[in-house]
């Protein structure tokens, strides 16, 4: 049987800091009121599409927009965070009934989605540094593949850890038929993006993700088909299905009836 899965990616809402034009990085900032509607926003956008698993980054602006998008999804399965971190924690948190545990999503948050890390800019205003250090340096601080800001990651780093962490814990499930959906952040979206879409380090320079959009592809045979565009978050192929995901609609839309 040829497997067929479905990943969808969503870059969190608009954040405090978002708002506020500064550097973010691995700084654990909210939504904003905005963000929090971009994710409820994203999620009607997906409410139809089938999700087994989903991966967050550590940070509360990935999971808050990762669980509001859920509260629009028709399957009304329950999302469940992981919590591998102790022994003790693992076992505080098992679920002893089979039936309630189908009907739940199990959330792995993982440091390695986290943003990529911004060094001595985090925190800092991006148009005061751009007055301050020149708009060239600033940008290549930002979009250039591999310098880092000062005592940052660059998105060359970034990828190392988000990319290796995707293939490791993620791609597998993916091959397995799990549908998946990765909440996390502009450029550790980016990095897994470049993978996917197997960019040159030229080609990821301009890719800008928005806030809020969900990214979907369709991954059969080891091959990753990207069926809506970042660039374009309104293209109508965001809701073009295959056939089961088509089968998973009408199995939604029996359900209701
Ligand atoms: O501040 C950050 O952490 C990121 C994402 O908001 O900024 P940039 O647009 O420079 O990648």
């Amino acid at each position: 049987m040829c497997r067929e899965a479905a990943l969808i990616l969503i870059r969190h809402g608009e954040s405090l800091w978002n708002e506020k034009n500064l550097f973010t990085g691995c700084v654990d900032v909210p939504l904003t009121r905005k963000g929090v509607e971009e994710a409820i926003e994203a999620g009607k956008r997906i409410s139809n599409i089938p999700v087994d698993m989903i991966y967050t980054s550590a940070l509360i602006r990935a999971q808050m927009t990762a669980m509001l998008a859920m509260t629009q999804h028709r399957r009304k399965k329950v999302p469940i965070v992981l919590h591998k971190e102790s022994e003790q924690a693992e076992s505080w948190s098992q679920i002893f009934s089979q039936e309630t545990e189908k009907q739940c999503i199990p959330v792995v948050t993982a440091w390695q989605l986290n943003e990529r890390m911004y060094g001595e800019l985090q925190g800092l205003n991006k148009q005061e540094t751009a007055d301050k250090y020149g708009k060239e340096q600033v940008h290549e601080w930002r979009r250039s593949y591999d310098i880092p800001p000062p005592n940052g990651e660059s998105l060359e780093m970034c990828a190392e850890r988000a990319v290796a962490y995707f293939k490791e814990h993620i791609e597998p499930q993916l091959q397995a038929g799990k549908n998946v959906m990765i909440a996390a952040h502009g450029n550790s979206l980016r990095s897994i993006i470049m993978y996917l879409d197997k960019l040159t380090s030229q080609e990821v320079i301009s890719l800008e993700l928005s806030t809020g959009i969900p990214m979907l592809y369709i991954v059969k045979e080891e091959k990753y088909i990207r069926r809506g565009s970042p660039a374009a978050p309104s293209e109508p192929s965001v809701y073009a299905y295959t056939k089961n995901l088509a089968r998973y609609r009408q199995k939604l839309d029996e359900m209701v009836h």
